[in-house]
Order: structure tokens, then C-alpha cells, then sequence
């Protein structure tokens, strides 16, 4: 029996009008929002897809697709959580997660405890296996130019 799984994410939110962005479900005061069906929260929409992924179960959208006004402005934890159970069901759960923010601004690194807390409330899991880091692109391409930010994740799954 296969004894661990490992998935990975990648999300994209491009900025527009509004006067905060939401983290790795922290609230970030920016002069920018992000256009998005739900709050927009690209580490946790990376996160998802990195553990959806894990168990070959499709991707954010299948669950939780646009088109639904259930998920309009919706708190992204709940896709997080909903994550959490289905792994649960069968049998999984997360070991240990890895995120990475790609963006210029806002800066992320003085947020990153209060995101990790978040993730590992919602997982179960402890604030040790839990990782939350950020990058500039050095100004070179969407992030580097302040179009919009960018997140990517790793998930490894142990038998719960
Ligand atoms: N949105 C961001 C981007 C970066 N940081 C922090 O700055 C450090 C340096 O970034 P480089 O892209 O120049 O390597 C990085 O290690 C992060 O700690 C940030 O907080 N928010
Ligand atoms: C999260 C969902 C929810 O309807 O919509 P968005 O907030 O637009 O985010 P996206 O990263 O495009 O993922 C698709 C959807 O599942």
C-alpha cells in the first residue's frame, strides 16, 4: 500500500479595484484588490489544487466551479476545509505543505505566521509542517510588473 502522495498548485489572480488582498486567509490592506469569483486567496487556491492533486481528485474549479454563485466572495478557507475532508474520507491527510507568494507587492513576509496559523487550522496539522515563503519576480514579467500576484504549492499526503 502506498504509504505518502505528494501533489502541487499553482493559482493566478490579476489586481483590480479594492484596497486589500486576502493571503493564506489574512487580510492584507493594499491599494489594489484581485478580480476573482471568491476572495481571490492565490496561496490558498494553490494549496487546494496541491492537495486535490495528491489524490489524482481534479482541481479547485471542479469543486467549487466559477459558474456557482455559492462561492461568490466566498472565505477560501471553506474550499481549505472542504480539501481537508475529503482527504479524510479517504483515509489521508496532509504531512507537511509548502507555499510559495509571487509578487512585488504587498510584501508578504510579516504576514506569513498569521497565514501559516490559518493553514494548519484548517489542515489539522501542526504550525512545524506548514511553510509559507514569498519572492519578487525582480520586476521581470506579470508579477514583476504588478499585474497580479501568483502563488505555488507542494502538498505531501500521509496516511491519516
Ligand atoms: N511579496 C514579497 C516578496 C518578497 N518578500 C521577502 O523579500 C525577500 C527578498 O525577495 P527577493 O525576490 O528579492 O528574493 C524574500 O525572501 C521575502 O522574504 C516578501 O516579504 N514579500
Ligand atoms: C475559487 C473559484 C471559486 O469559484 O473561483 P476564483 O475565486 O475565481 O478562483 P480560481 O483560482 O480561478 O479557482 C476557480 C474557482 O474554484
Amino acid at each position: 500500500m502506498t504509504d505518502i502522495r505528494v501533489g502541487q498548485g499553482y493559482d493566478v489572480h490579476a489586481f483590480g479595484e479594492g484596497d486589500h488582498v486576502v493571503l493564506g486567509g489574512v487580510r492584507i490592506a493594499h491599494e489594489r484588490g484581485v478580480l476573482a469569483h471568491s476572495d481571490g486567496d492565490v496561496v490558498i487556491h494553490a494549496l487546494c489544487d496541491a492537495l486535490l492533486g495528491a489524490l489524482a481528485l481534479g482541481d479547485i474549479g471542479v469543486h467549487f466551479p466559477p459558474s456557482d454563485p455559492r462561492w461568490k466572495d466566498c472565505d477560501s478557507r471553506h474550499f481549505l476545509r472542504h480539501c481537508r475532508a475529503l482527504l479524510a474520507g479517504r483515509g489521508w491527510r496532509a504531512g507537511n505543505v509548502d507555499v510559495t507568494v509571487v509578487c512585488e507587492r504587498p510584501k508578504v513576509a510579516a504576514h506569513a505566521p498569521a497565514m501559516r496559523a490559518n493553514l494548519a487550522e484548517d489542515l489539522g496539522i501542526g504550525l512545524d509542517a506548514v511553510s509559507v515563503k514569498a519572492t519578487t519576480s525582480e520586476k521581470l514579467g506579470f508579477t514583476g510588473r504588478g499585474e497580479g500576484l501568483a502563488a505555488m504549492a507542494v502538498a505531501l499526503l500521509v496516511r491519516a
